[in-house]
């Protein structure tokens, strides 16, 4: 049940590098507050899917600008059921997949792809009846600068990697080294490109997650959502 119920939309911008728990509390965060949630990394995802499939060089970043208003990507935000379809097909699963994974930094690095895509993110959040959760690298930066609160998750590599490598165990298994390479690479293509580089903004609190569970990230940042709401009432 959530545990409160805004009075005006309330927009909460979380960002951090991979594996810091933003999409896990970004869901729970909403739940609680009653909030949409929406995984702009699933985004990015969803149009690297699209080129992949459409035989598109992802490494070519001319043939990605021209491609990128082609594919439809709509986002569901409940946060008990989030979806995301390309062209009317569910693509929850395969947007997850190794090559999805190593090919996401290369797109979402283009520009046209992200004023596509940082487009289509504004205008899910403006029409969000109680507010909305918002997850991603470049939010409170870029997207929502005008953000109720924003949040900067961090943890170790060593946590992320482990977390990850958990998540991956049975599926695509990878060792732990292998793991936190590979995260270490995404991060420093993210935080590296030109056009809306993942950061911490300025007026972001920074939340280190290595030491804490789920549950207590997910109680700090709503405790810090009611904190910010409070001098409205
Ligand atoms: N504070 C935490 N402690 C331990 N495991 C966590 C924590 N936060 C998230 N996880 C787990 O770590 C994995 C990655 O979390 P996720 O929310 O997908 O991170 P991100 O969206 O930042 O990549 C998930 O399996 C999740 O259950
Ligand atoms: N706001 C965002 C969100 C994701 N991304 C890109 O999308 C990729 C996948 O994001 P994700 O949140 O699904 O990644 P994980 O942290 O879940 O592994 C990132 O590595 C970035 O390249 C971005 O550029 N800007």
């Amino acid at each position: 049940m959530p545990t409160a119920v805004a009075a005006t939309p309330v927009i909460v911008a979380i960002d951090g590098p991979s594996g810091t728990g933003k999409s896990s509390t970004s869901k729970a965060v909403a739940i609680r507050l009653g909030l949409g949630f929406l995984d702009t990394g699933a985004q990015y995802r969803a149009m690297t899917w699209w080129m992949l499939s459409n035989g598109i060089d992802v490494d070519d970043p001319a043939a990605v600008a021209a491609a990128s208003a082609k594919p439809t990507i709509v986002s569901g935000t409940d946060p008990q059921a989030p979806t995301i379809t390309v062209d009317g097909t569910d693509v929850s699963v395969p947007i997850r997949g190794r090559e999805v994974t190593a090919a996401v930094s290369a797109v979402s690095a283009v520009p046209e792809v992200r004023a596509r895509i940082t487009e289509l993110q504004r205008s899910i959040a403006a029409e969000a009846p109680a507010g909305i959760v918002v997850e991603g690298r470049d939010i409170g930066t870029t997207v929502l600068p005008n953000a109720d609160l924003k949040v900067f998750l961090t943890a170790s590599p060593e946590a992320r990697a482990a977390r990850r490598s958990g998540e991956l165990r049975g599926k695509e298994a990878a060792d732990l080294a292998s793991t936190r390479e590979a995260l270490i690479k995404r991060d420093a293509a993210d935080a590296g490109r030109k056009t809306s580089p993942m950061a911490k903004a300025a007026d972001a609190v920074e939340v280190d997650t290595t030491e804490l569970t789920l549950d207590e990230v997910v109680a700090c940042v709503v405790g810090l959502v009611e904190e910010r709401r409070r001098p409205l009432r």
